[in-house]
């Protein structure tokens, strides 16, 4: 297929392809005439001392000369448009046919992966190509060319010739397989050295925080000196594809002094027209060498071309096709009998069954992993159900145009990414069109006006790094005025602040609520304490409805909701998070501190002590030994296992009022997972040697602790 299209780009240019092929075929006379001109030299002019033969004989020399100039800086005007358009057509296709992806695909293709297609093989592609368009086509036309003139020089000459050039493509064929292999490996480690360059720029504050530094050097070293090892390999392989077809040139150009010698002794052969028949064979050699030496350059385009064609034919999960204009959504958004799921026989969503009404404010809350963040994605379309419908107004969003859906809304992120560009810029990327009173209105709504004009170029300040920049909720609030700008019908909001701090987030919360006056907002949140100010609240449970209502009727129905609202009460946590603790009846909560008494669980309640730790931290590690319990006051973790090789899985996702590690408070026992913080995360650890004396105090607390440990024993066993 790709073949075809550039085929298709070289018959869409008939001129410059006329430029290339005219200065090829002067070029090629040019060389013919410049050899076979030894004979009428030396037989016609030097040898019966002709001066004007020999005048004319330069001045049609000079001339073409001349003409093979002024033609060749055309051809390579010709070349140069040509390889240059290739680059284009492939880049702009590539790139328009990424736009059109979702998660599956970025999952499949990383950053390095996808970079290293436009920065190398579509390179190599453009070099095959011209090298075929130039040296190939010339190089050949030149060996019939001049194998005909040598032909009718001396036949029996130019058969051993012919014979002999046979062997020139033996390293070819000999070496092909090896070549394909070492160039498929080779750009296997440029995508992974890649991906670390773009993983060591998104979290250099990590890897320096963390003292990752010689980790990740060892990591990307070891990448490379594979590269290095593979490179060298690559290289020679191609040395030897140019180097090998020489000897046999160097053999021929021997059997040719040899035996044209031997035709000149015995009168065969002239003087001029041995010199001619040199001559020519050696142009006749140059070009041979000439169409050996593209044979590299089209193996390593095919490894590229391949490449290229895996990422092109990589479907789309949401066909975006015509369909009528949305008009603004005035009634609800439902879900009828909606399944989906990223991995076949993985449900994410089941049945789902779900009406959001087009004014208020929506909260989706659930478990982590219930399938919250996906029920949006679906609605913005970013994917499509497997079976079932998503309706705007009663609208299949399948069958309206695309770009319709996405005009009436806004989102923002929990990780908005903002560009490399002035803030201004930034915000209007929500709506090209938008005038400075626009951008401001949305910064004044997102209240994020004031701070802005307080730096020194207002507007005007660069966002650098990905916002870093700014602080968190910075960020987030010119994220809030980007998706405001767009004067959204329909606000969507995917866990928008709960990677900010306490007092942040409870600050653009407040902001939201008063957006909340003005237009319909739909926040996936993990956190109910704001999930409560909201007009209706959906609770999710594996991917289906489990309960919908006010945050009063949820909690008087007793039911998943009251559950995950209980087990997040009973944290304070201070004004500017210097300090958090827990209360004693919240205690009570957890299994085996159940049956203690009020003045135990007030005692336990004052060992805690805060601990804070950045995104992207181990809490925890596989196989350490385990002397602290943990209550996440707030924050979200994974759960991972090893998996062999230096492996991991996650196994569970957990948030806040969750805890782990409570074996330890029991016994010094080796950790059975990693805990990695998801978001900054806010802990209240117990550390054994302080519960330690309570246990011998309470013996309940020992029994409580063992009950848990049996249990969850029971549960790994099952
Ligand atoms: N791109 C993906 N490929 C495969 N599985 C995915 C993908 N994205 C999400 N999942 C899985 O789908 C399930 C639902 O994920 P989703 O993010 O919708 O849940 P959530 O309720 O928003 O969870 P959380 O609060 O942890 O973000 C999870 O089990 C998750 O691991």
């Amino acid at each position: 297929m790709l073949w075809k299209s550039i085929f298709t780009l070289v018959r869409s240019s008939p001129f410059l392809i006329f430029l290339i092929l005219i200065g090829a075929v002067i070029d090629l006379i040019f060389r013919y005439l410049s050899s076979l001109s030894y004979k009428y030299l030396i037989d016609l002019a030097i040898l019966p001392r002709d001066g004007k033969a020999l005048a004319i004989i330069i001045v049609a020399l000079l001339i073409l000369g001349f003409t093979n100039v002024l033609t060749g800086i055309s051809s390579d005007y010709a070349k140069a448009r040509l390889g240059s358009n290739l680059l284009f057509e492939y880049r702009i296709r590539l790139y328009q046919h990424m736009q059109m992806q979702s998660q599956r695909f970025y999952k499949r293709f990383g950053v390095g992966d996808l970079l290293a297609r436009y920065t190398d093989d579509i390179p190599a592609i453009q070099s095959a190509l011209i090298y075929i368009m130039t040296g190939g086509l010339l190089s050949i036309t030149s060996v019939i060319v001049g194998l005909a003139i040598l032909f009718s020089l001396e036949w029996k000459l130019t058969l051993v010739t012919l014979a002999g050039s046979a062997l020139l493509f033996a390293p070819y064929r000999m070496l092909k397989s090896r070549s394909l292999a070492l160039g498929e490996a080779y750009y296997k480690q440029l995508d992974h050295f890649n991906g670390s360059v773009d993983e060591h720029i998104k979290a250099y504050r990590v890897i320096r925080a963390f003292d990752l530094r010689s980790a990740m050097l060892n990591k990307v070293e070891a990448n490379l000196r594979t590269m290095l090892s593979i490179g060298v390999q690559r290289n020679f392989v191609s040395s030897n594809l140019n180097r090998l077809p020489m000897l046999v040139i160097s053999i021929l150009t021997a059997v040719i002094l040899a035996y044209g010698g031997y035709l000149t002794f015995n009168g065969s052969l002239t003087i001029g027209e041995f010199i001619a028949y040199n001559s020519i064979f050696f142009t006749v050699g140059t070009s041979l060498f000439g169409v050996t030496s593209i044979l590299p350059f089209i193996l390593s385009a095919r490894t590229s071309l391949d490449r290229l064609q895996q990422v092109l034919d990589w479907e789309p999960d949401v066909i975006e096709q015509g369909g009528q204009e949305l008009s603004p959504l005035r009634s609800d958004i439902v879900f009828r009998d909606v399944n989906f799921a990223y991995v076949s026989g993985e449900p994410v969503l089941r049945n789902l069954n779900l009406t959001i009404p087009d004014w208020g404010f929506t909260s989706i809350v659930g478990p982590s992993g219930a399938g919250k963040s996906t029920v949006l994605q679906l609605m913005l379309r970013f994917s499509d159900p497997q079976t079932g419908v998503v309706l705007y107004d009663g609208q299949d969003i399948k069958n309206v145009q695309y770009a319709s859906l996405l005009r009436q809304v806004g989102v923002v992120f929990q990780d908005s990414v903002l560009f490399h560009t002035s803030i201004r810029d930034n915000i209007r990327i929500g709506s090209p069109e938008a005038t400075q009173e626009q951008i401001e209105e949305a910064a004044r709504a997102a209240e994020i006006h004031d701070t802005i004009i307080g730096f020194r170029e207002g507007y005007d300040t660069l966002v650098s790094h990905y916002g870093d920049s700014l602080s968190g909720g910075q960020r987030q609030r010119i994220a809030l005025a980007r998706a405001l700008v767009r004067k959204p019908r329909i606000l969507f909001l995917d866990e928008a602040t709960s990677a900010l701090d306490p007092d942040t987030e409870r600050s653009v919360n407040e902001t939201i609520r008063t957006l909340g006056r003005r237009m319909s907002i739909v926040s996936v949140t993990h956190r109910l304490a704001y999930a409560a100010l909201s007009d209706r609240i959906v609770v999710l449970r594996q991917g289906s409805v489990a309960e919908t209502g006010t945050h009063e009727e949820l909690l008087e129905r007793n039911g998943e909701y009251r559950q995950m609202w209980d087990k997040q009460q009973g944290f304070m946590l201070a004004h500017g998070s210097g300090n958090a603790c827990v209360r004693s009846d919240r205690l009570r909560k957890l299994p085996f501190f159940s049956s203690l008494d009020s003045e135990a669980l007030d005692e336990i309640s004052q060992l805690f002590v805060m601990e804070k730790f950045e995104a992207g931290a181990t809490v925890v590690e596989q196989g350490d030994q385990g002397d602290k319990f943990y209550l996440i006051a707030r924050g979200k973790v994974e759960v991972l296992i090893s998996a062999g090789l230096g492996e991991r899985r996650k196994v569970a996702s957990l948030e806040d009022g969750d805890h782990f590690g409570e074996i330890a408070l029991m016994q010094h026992i080796p950790r059975t997972a990693t805990i990695v913080t998801v978001t900054a995360c806010w802990f209240l650890s117990l550390s054994y040697d302080h519960f330690h004396p309570l246990v011998m105090r309470y013996p309940a607390i020992r029994e409580g602790l063992e009950a848990t440990l049996r249990s969850r024993m029971q549960r790994r066993d099952d």
